[in-house]
């Protein structure tokens, strides 16, 4: 039977990445995205802006909507300090169990909790059932037309304090032109957009930080 691209991704994962070394998977992804096949992880460039991000949030508790291989949960779980947690949502259970691989070869799975589901099922649960009291940072970067109801739901589920980030990749490609109206015209953000281009490609894309107020 024919393998899928992030069952070929993890192969090359395991195969040229060194175990239990973050920036070793990293590599080995954005190298198999840009000489083998193009895969929509946030890549190099964005992730270099997501990285300072992370380590100027110096975040406790993060949320990530849409893991697929676990790119990015690599990425940031990898600067979290040690009691820090991330919490990541895939409703895919085939890039579910994708990732877990990922994240595991990296050596990162003690900081990060995958979790299967639809984030709008699951945004109301994180203060019942994961023990989860507000996000310092939260990382969009699922189905892009739900990155407004779910920020609402956030909201309306009080699992945003003031200070907390929001970072939102594909602003402009795709894009998520409800969002970013919302973001930069609602009173209780505050909103800046870090110009970049789409993973491993010339076209233009960005990250949305956006600061809840309270
Ligand atoms: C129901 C809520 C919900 N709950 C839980 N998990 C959810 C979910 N909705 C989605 N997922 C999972 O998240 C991931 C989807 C991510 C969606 N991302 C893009 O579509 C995208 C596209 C391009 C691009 C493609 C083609 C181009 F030509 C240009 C750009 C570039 C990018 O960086 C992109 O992120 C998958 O793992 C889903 O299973
Ligand atoms: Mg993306």
């Amino acid at each position: 039977t024919q393998s899928t691209r992030p069952q070929r991704l993890l192969g090359a994962v395991q195969k040229k990445a060194t175990r239990g070394n973050p920036r070793s998977v990293i590599q080995t992804i954005d190298q198999f995205c840009r000489q083998r096949e193009w895969a929509m992880n946030v890549g190099d460039e964005k992730g270099c802006i997501l990285d300072s991000v992370v380590t100027e949030t110096n975040p406790t508790t993060v949320l990530e909507l849409g893991t697929y291989c676990g790119y990015s949960t690599v990425r940031i779980a990898s600067l979290l300090p040690p009691q820090a947690r991330l919490i990541t949502l895939e409703f895919n259970p085939d890039f579910a169990r994708i990732a877990r691989q990922v994240i595991t070869w990296a050596g990162v799975q003690d900081k990060v909790e995958l979790v299967e589901g639809a984030s709008g099922d699951l945004i109301p649960k994180m203060k019942a059932q994961f023990g989860v009291n507000t996000f310092d940072l939260v990382f969009l970067d699922h189905w892009k037309d739900r990155y407004l109801p779910d920020t609402k739901l956030m909201e309306e589920c009080g699992l945003l304090k003031k200070g907390s980030i929001l970072l939102a990749d594909n602003v402009i490609c795709p894009g998520t032109p409800d969002y970013l109206e919302y973001v930069r015209n609602s009173p209780r953000y505050q909103s800046q957009y870090f110009k970049s281009h789409l993973e491993y490609t010339k076209v233009e894309d960005g990250l949305e930080k956006s600061v809840f107020l309270g």
